[in-house]
């Protein structure tokens, strides 16, 4: 049905894309990989360090080049990290599979990160919350680019995110399914 084809999961730092993209890999039996720790052991550095010592365009080059390395796979769910969008080139590559974007709004992802911001080099900020919302009204655009875009709410548990994105993979991919269902 999916034919081993690759499915990115895109969208704002804590969306969810690392933490959901491991349960759609499940039920998709699919194999899990996330760009953000693929950087960091290629770099042998933290992405806090990599932003430190040698900035945001190494990092984005960094991960250009691993998301184009993990292309040449089949079979894989990809957590990118919140900026890949934002390189045309690496279109190229999320075009190639379907793309996903998980939407959620910022004051969530606020609530998400507030404890463990330090880990995120782009929200070493006075104003976390101001910034978060300047960072989603610059790549708005770009994420919904997006294949097939889900709305996650504050309440909704990880598990429920991945069962509804499952059933918009397979509608999309066979839009007859639940008429034959009946
Ligand atoms: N649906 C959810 N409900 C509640 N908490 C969630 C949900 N999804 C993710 N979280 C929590 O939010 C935090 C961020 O999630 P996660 O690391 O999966 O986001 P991410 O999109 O991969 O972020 P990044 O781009 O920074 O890698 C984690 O602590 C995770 O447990
Ligand atoms: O939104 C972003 O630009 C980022 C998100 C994280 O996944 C990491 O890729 C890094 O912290 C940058
Ligand atoms: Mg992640």
């Amino acid at each position: 049905m999916l034919n081993g084809t690759n499915i990115f999961l895109i969208g704002m730092m804590g969306a969810g894309k690392s933490t959901i993209g491991k349960l759609l890999a499940q039920k998709v039996h699919y194999n899990f990989v996330d760009t953000d720790p693929l950087i960091e052991q290629c770099a042998g550095k933290s992405i806090p360090e990599i932003f430190a010592n040698e900035g945001e365009d190494s990092f984005r080059d960094l991960e250009q080049q691993i998301l184009s390395q993990v292309s040449a796979y089949t079979r894989l769910v990809v957590a990118t990290g919140g900026g890949i969008v934002m390189r045309s080139l690496n279109w190229s590559h999320l075009h190639d599979g379907i793309v996903v974007w998980i939407d959620v709004p910022v004051e969530v992802l606020y609530d998400r990160l507030k404890t463990e911001s330090e880990h995120r080099p782009l929200l070493q900020t006075e104003d976390p919350l101001q910034r978060l919302n300047d960072i989603y009204e610059q790549r708005r655009d770009r994420y919904a680019q997006a294949d097939i875009s889900i709305m996650v709410n504050a309440n909704e548990t990880p598990e429920a995110v991945s069962d509804r994105l499952f059933d918009m993979i397979l509608n999309r991919l066979e839009p007859d399914r639940l008429k034959h269902d009946h």
